[in-house]
């Protein structure tokens, strides 16, 4: 591992599964829009399968599922707008930083490292979640899967933060819980770590092949 992180100049983090339990409060935001579509709740155990593609996805996933076919793509839009605006008014009542996480960030924090977020959920959902769980001052800022063209497993918002701390490819670590963190983490040219805690539509991120893979954020440093 020390080999690993010798020359690492940035590290990039995933949020939902990796830093932040925020299932609770997705499930939450999805079953109410879900009743407000008169159909059946989810409940978390289906929505932690299903998290990790944006919340338009997730949505999707969540009406094929009570629908048993695929929605139109109005009926999701609608959905989806209840779902943005429940999430909006709570997105960090149950969310919770993972044990070790704080540790880590912390722990890349004293040696100078610049750390920054890149997430699939939208953008206006970050701040007000790592301000909750304290975790706001260490990150020199984050992106959404709204807030670039491509998203994870793109490599775009990951190479958009070397180009921004002018830090090679190679000398940036990308720490993720699901396939999509350890595509993009491959296909921008990263190192990448994983976590086996997180969501990863119910399948072992070892199968991805990260790296390293953590049990704990802690180990890292
Ligand atoms: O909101 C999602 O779909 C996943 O978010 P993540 O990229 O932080 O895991
Ligand atoms: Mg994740």
């Amino acid at each position: 591992m020390r080999d690993l992180l010798e020359d690492i100049g940035l590290v990039v983090f995933d949020l939902d599964g990796t830093l932040v339990d925020s299932v609770p409060d997705l499930t939450a935001a999805v079953d109410a829009a879900l009743l407000e579509a008169a159909l059946p709740m989810a409940g978390e155990d289906k929505v932690r399968r299903w998290v990790g593609n944006g919340s338009r996805v997730l949505i999707e996933r969540a009406l094929t599922d009570a629908l048993g076919e695929a929605p139109g793509e109005v009926f999701a839009d609608t959905t989806h707008e209840q779902f943005l605006s429940y999430y909006a008014e709570h997105p960090c009542v149950q969310t919770r930083l993972y044990p070790g996480a704080i540790e880590a960030i912390k722990g890349f924090w004293v040696r100078g490292i610049p750390l920054f977020i890149v997430t699939n959920k939208p953008e206006a959902f970050v701040g007000p979640i790592l301000e909750t769980t304290g975790i706001n001052g260490y990150f020199e800022g984050w992106l959404g899967g709204d807030s670039l063209p491509r998203r994870k497993p793109d490599p775009m918002p990951l190479l958009y933060a070397c180009e921004r701390f002018d830090v090679a490819p190679a000398c940036s670590m990308m720490i993720g819980d699901s396939r999509h963190d350890v595509a993009a983490g491959k296909a921008a040219g990263f190192v990448t770590v994983a976590v086996p805690y997180g969501y990863n539509h119910g399948e072992p991120v070892s199968s991805s092949e990260p790296d390293l893979l953590v049990e704990s954020l802690a180990q890292l440093v």
